[in-house]
């Protein structure tokens, strides 16, 4: 038998039969219990939403119906068991006097699977539902879902429908007289009575409910409870004092923490109200999705994400949306256009109201940037006139500790050094803050972005610096020193050659530094490269070779002497000794001086140590402390006398 090649566009074979697609109710129950909802929580939300939507859709086919006349009343009547014995369990009910419907449209709408009297209606954009699958939700909790219901068309009967989980389901006109509306039953099951408690249902029902616009009730026995709450942006729809003191007041009790500040946001785009509350805490950047999110004023989430830009990490926002898309969960906003457009726009209000706040309430931003500085950099990364207005508020860890911009700039007439890697800045701090120089420490995530962006708001200039580079800054000697210095920087220089570092003398703070190992970046690299070699097997140490062979040629490290160090000074006159008198032992002390001062300049500056460096560092103790225990000089032939490793017991 030949297979067409295009199954699709060929002719139908003589002798098939067209058949429709069975759907296995109890499996899709379980695709939406197991992978779709949260759990059983969301059968209150489910009938909720319907009620909602059937008084929408009234609004549209009854002139006279607002969606303030609406109501959804929640029900629990209780279980009980009868005199013969049968036990009847508790029983929900949602009742709401929305569109309800006639009878085909009970076939139509409640019978089918996936069929939703929203989706393709004019009014689509203003229903919540519009996937005709909510209702199965009933399901999670009941074997049965019973809906009475009357269409508010003239002349229709109410019907009674009868949906069970096996797939079947009953329908028939009732002989009564019902206003337009629809009742929701749900008996409970057996395993799931838990979701039947009154305090269960209420709760969910109020937190779902509790900000929509019409008398959402919740009844059990005697007790007939009004769920309904005033939004906070409602409520306090203002930035003035008061309104904030009101939100802060509220937002502890319906969220049950403290906030350092709060203040309202709007944005057309997605119609969204709501309320900013700044976090009391600095958070990391990653936790932006604890916003509370409600959809046409019913609760869509705790916990969305999505509906703020980056750098607003500092706050959680209680907000509802009329015109943004739940994603069939119904527990996230759909990643769409409309949101992209809704978070622009309440960054932009986050935005105006820090801009208001510089100009204005300057107290409010400084407490807000103390803590939340990591985010406000951000913005001011992202935004010229924030930047503008608030940089100099802006604090930065630096040589003189942690400091604003502002006064930053006063200490260092505006010329703004900064170290671009935390070892860089330790490796410098001594000697900058030795010297008065504030040199910042740009190594964290956005510091060196926001830095660099300063001169086009501000009239400051920026500069990566090194120890390298302040190193160059420091004082040359005068002729005198010079020659004084001039056999120690030749013992030095024998002693450095073999580690490619070489030696200079001058003069710098801290005075109690004798030495100082300064190394531009380009020399770090290389170091670097080394160093990671001696660890390396022989096909990466190839391989970094070749890094190393593409950099261009570079100054390389060097020892800088402190001449204002009396060491230092006393290592000169001491290399300075006439052979006649032991100047070649003297020497050789020297040498093991300056090896020593070189690794401790390297541990001071937070380098690693390679092999060499160890050795050295070993050698040249044990000869210290050999030649002070017996007395002596250390080595013997003059400057260059020996290697580190071939020395020791001279004469003395
Ligand atoms: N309380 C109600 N009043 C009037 N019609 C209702 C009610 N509840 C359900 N319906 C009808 O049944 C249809 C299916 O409801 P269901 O809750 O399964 O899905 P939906 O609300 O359309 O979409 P979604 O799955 O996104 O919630 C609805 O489109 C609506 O026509």
């Amino acid at each position: 038998m030949s297979v067409p090649a295009d199954p699709a566009n060929a002719a139908e074979p003589a002798g098939s039969s067209d058949h429709r697609f069975q759907v296995d109710l109890r499996g899709v129950i379980e695709l939406l219990s197991e992978h779709l909802y949260s759990g059983p929580r969301v059968v209150v939300r489910e009938l909720l939403q319907n009620g909602v939507d059937a008084l929408t859709a009234r609004t549209a086919k009854d002139e006279g119906f607002d969606l303030s006349d609406g109501r959804v009343t929640l029900e629990l009547l209780p279980g009980r068991t009868t005199e013969d014995g049968t036990q009847h369990p508790p029983t929900l009910s949602v009742r709401d006097n929305g569109v309800g419907l006639t009878e085909p449209e009970v076939h139509e709408f409640l019978a089918k699977i996936g069929r939703s009297a929203k989706r393709g209606d004019l009014q689509e954009d203003s229903f919540i539902g519009r996937f005709g699958i909510g209702l199965l939700a009933g399901f999670l909790v009941a074997e049965e879902i019973v809906a009475v219901t009357r269409s508010v068309m003239p002349g229709s009967q109410p019907v009674e429908w009868r949906g069970r989980a096996d797939g079947t389901y009953t329908v028939r006109t009732l002989n009564v007289d019902l206003a337009p509306g629809t009742q929701v039953f749900l008996r409970a099951r057996e395993d799931r009575l838990e979701h039947f408690e009154p305090e269960v249902v209420k709760k969910r029902a109020a937190s779902y409910g509790s900000l929509l616009p019409f008398p959402v009730t919740f009844k059990h026995g005697a007790a007939d409870e009004l769920l309904n709450e005033t939004p906070p942006w409602e409520r306090f729809p203002t930035d003035s004092p008061a309104d904030r003191e009101g939100l802060l007041e509220w937002a502890e009790g319906a969220l049950g923490k403290s906030f350092l500040d709060a203040f309202p946001v709007k944005s057309d785009a997605g119609k969204v109200r709501g309320v900013a509350l700044v976090r009391p805490e600095s958070t990391v950047r990653s936790r932006t999705g604890d916003h509370r999110v409600y959809l046409k004023r019913m609760l869509l989430s705790e916990k969305a994400d999505g509906l703020l830009p980056d750098w607003a990490f500092f706050v959680t926002c209680v907000l509802n949306a009329d015109g943004l898309h739940p994603t069939a969960s119904r527990e996230e906003l759909r990643d769409d256009e409309d949101l992209a457009a809704a978070r622009e726009e309440l960054g932009m209000s986050l935005r105006r109201t820090l801009l208001r706040w510089a100009a204005k309430d300057r107290d409010r931003l400084h407490r807000l940037i103390d803590v939340h500085y990591r985010a406000v950099k951000r913005l001011a990364v992202e935004d010229e006139e924030f930047r503008k207005l608030a940089a100099d508020w802006l604090p930065f860890e630096t040589t003189a500790g942690r400091l604003r911009l502002e006064e930053i700039r006063k200490r260092s007439d505006d010329r703004l050094r900064f170290a671009a890697t935390m070892d860089q800045f330790r490796q410098l701090a001594p000697v900058a803050s030795a010297q008065g120089m504030v040199v910042i420490n740009a190594c964290y995530t956005d510091e060196q972005e926001l830095l660099e962006s300063l001169p086009d708001t501000l009239p400051v200039t920026t500069e990566k610096v090194t120890a390298a580079d302040l190193s160059e800054e420091f004082s040359e000697l005068d002729d005198d020193a010079w020659d004084a210095a001039a056999d120690l920087l030749n013992v030095a220089a024998d002693a450095l050659a073999p580690l490619d570092c070489t030696p200079d003398v001058r003069r710098f703070d801290p005075q109690t530094l004798p030495a100082l190992y300064a190394i531009g970046a380009e020399a770090q690299f290389l170091r670097d490269v080394e160093r990671s070699k001696e660890q390396a097997d022989d096909l990466w140490g190839s391989v970094l070779d070749d890094m190393a062979a593409g950099r261009p040629q570079v100054d390389g490290p060097r020892l800088c002497l402190n001449w204002a160090h009396p060491l230092v000074r006393n290592l000169a006159a001491t290399a300075a000794t006439p052979d006649e008198k032991g100047g070649a032992v003297a020497r050789g002390t020297v040498r093991t001086a300056v090896e020593l001062l070189y690794v401790q300049s390297l541990m001071l500056g937070h380098y690693p140590l390679g092999e060499a460096e160890f050795e050295l560092f070993g050698d040249s103790l044990l000869g210290l402390i050999a030649a002070a225990v017996e007395g002596r000089g250390v080595g013997g032939n003059g400057p260059g006398a020996g290697s580190s490793s071939d020395r020791g017991g001279a004469d003395g």
